[in-house]
């Protein structure tokens, strides 16, 4: 992922990230792709809070329909999907790496990763939800989703929101490691079981699609959310001085 300065998953870059796995399901050389960032320290900032704030009702609702787009795209795809984890990854970040297949994350301290929306006063939706049940465990996910919680390498490990940890410089390597042992695996039946386990999941969003969409553009058009959003935006630009 390229999009300076931090992989903030704006509108423009999920139809390029889309665009792009589109092209790798449909070329047949291609069985498995690894997810990882360009930009240093940063896998992904999450979604893009300019695409949250201060728009019309009509962008919302198509920015949130890129979105589910991309959850359901990148969740339910027939390739190994594996996301090698180099650098901190709230929110929508580590929505992205939880559709992956593994995750593998490197051993820096300040790599934290989760889904932190409460500390942003905002509420992770339901299948942001369920894709963590689906990873952790219900009680740890209830935990870590109303504290907010943004959990450092150790801990995610011990939590399960990632597979492995491991030195920085060896994250790409092993990502490739685990790719290769997955890519042994009878293809049809690999991609099969993962339909088994992921489309009771997927089909919920799929059915409630329109009104997820609606429940989203009602809440983020409320004043008390978009003044929220507008004073966590101004923190952030204000942190450098
Ligand atoms: C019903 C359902 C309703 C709602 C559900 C909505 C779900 C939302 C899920 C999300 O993903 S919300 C986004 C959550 N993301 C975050 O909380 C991360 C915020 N960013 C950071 O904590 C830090 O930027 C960083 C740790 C990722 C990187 O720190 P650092 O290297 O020090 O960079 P800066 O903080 O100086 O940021 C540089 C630049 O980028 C802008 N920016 C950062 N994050 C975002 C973002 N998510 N969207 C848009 N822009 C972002 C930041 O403001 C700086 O901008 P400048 O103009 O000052 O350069």
């Amino acid at each position: 992922m390229r999009n300076p300065p931090v992989n903030s998953l704006s509108l423009e870059f999920l139809t390029e990230l889309l665009i792009s796995l589109e092209k790798l399901e449909n070329d047949k050389t291609f069985h498995g792709i690894i997810i990882t960032s360009d930009c240093p320290g940063i896998f992904s900032a999450g979604l893009d809070l300019t695409e949250m704030c201060g728009r019309d009702p009509e962008h919302y609702a198509e920015y949130w329909k890129a979105v589910q787009e991309m959850w359901l795209r990148f969740y339910l795809s027939n390739l190994v999907v594996i996301a090698a984890i180099n650098g901190v990854s709230p929110a929508g970040g580590c929505l992205l790496s939880l559709t992956c297949d593994y995750r593998v994350l490197a051993n820096n301290p300040k790599y934290a990763i989760g889904l932190n929306e409460t500390l942003l006063g905002i509420v992770a939706p339901f299948w942001f939800k369920d894709t963590l049940v689906n990873t952790i465990g219900h009680r740890s996910a209830e935990r870590a989703l109303q504290l907010g919680l943004l959990f450092p390498p150790a801990e995610a490990l011990r939590v399960g929101v990632v597979d492995q940890v491991v030195p920085e410089d060896q994250v790409q390597s092993t990502a490739r490691l685990v790719m290769a042992q997955w890519l042994d695996i009878p293809d049809h039946a690999r991609q099969l079981t993962k339909t088994l386990m992921r489309k009771p999941t997927a089909d919920r969003l799929l059915t409630e699609r329109d009104a997820d969409i609606q429940n989203f553009v009602r809440f983020i058009c409320k004043d008390s959310i978009q003044k929220s959003l507008h004073a966590y935006l101004e923190k952030l630009k204000q942190k450098k001085g």
